[in-house]
């Protein structure tokens, strides 16, 4: 597995305005789907392409070419990873969305299942998984699980702020998968939070916090 971690000048400014304590809504969700876009062009790099002519304005043919390869579905995992979704599909449009409801158990920090509606040829998909934060990594662990039982070979990950523990036990589960992300952060606290990470990124772009 390889994890990427997105130095780019726009990544890098919007993720430090999101960790700005006092930040509004509207801002944290912008931003957000504005990060989530820009690391989409990066983990879309290894798209396959393919020859395709055409006519051009003039009447002559023009050699394009025009994305081959794998059909996609993005997978937010609710709620947070909504708030990445649209920054995704602006650049893949045709994706299908297959979503996975989880949310993690305050105490034991284990992932508790309680929604899930997948592509009906899941198989033949490319899987773009999308949470802002990768913690424990219980969360990305049990998505993936859930997209590998019903046949998904291909899986990529993107995720805002990645802590080391979330990226060792999504390496230890899924060796082949690629991660990025706009931040590998130092280590989770005593409750299983990012730091500095961004704090609780759902209640963030939902404004329940
Ligand atoms: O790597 P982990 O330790 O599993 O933690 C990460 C998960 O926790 C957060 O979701 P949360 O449980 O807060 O649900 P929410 O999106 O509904 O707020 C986050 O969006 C991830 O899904
Ligand atoms: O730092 C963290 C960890 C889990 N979930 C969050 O929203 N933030
Ligand atoms: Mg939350």
């Amino acid at each position: 597995m390889s994890v990427h971690a997105i130095n780019h000048p726009l990544v890098q400014h919007k993720l430090g305005l999101m960790r700005e304590a006092d930040i509004s809504t509207k801002s944290f969700r912008e931003l957000a789907g504005e990060v989530a876009k820009l690391l989409t062009y990066e983990a879309t790099q290894g798209l396959e392409l393919e020859d395709h002519d055409i006519e051009g304005w003039n009447g002559e043919p023009i050699a394009t070419r025009r994305l081959k390869g794998k059909k996609v579905t993005v997978v937010p995992i609710l709620r947070a990873g909504l708030g990445m979704l649209e920054g995704v599909t602006d650049l893949i449009p045709s994706a299908r969305v297959s979503v996975v409801g989880l949310y993690r158990d305050e105490e034991t920090l284990q992932p508790v299942p309680y929604f899930a509606k997948f592509a009906n040829d899941i198989e033949e998909r490319m899987a773009i998984v999308i949470d802002p934060m990768l913690a424990t990594g219980g969360s990305m662990v049990a998505t993936l699980d859930m997209l590998r039982e019903r046949g998904c070979e291909s899986m990529k990950v993107i995720v805002l702020v990645a802590a080391p523990e979330g990226i060792k036990r999504v390496q230890e589960a899924y060796p082949d998968i690629e991660i990025y992300t706009a931040s590998i952060d130092e280590r989770l606290d005593e409750n299983g939070y990012i730091v500095p990470g961004l704090g609780d990124a759902g209640d963030k772009i939902f404004g329940t916090r």
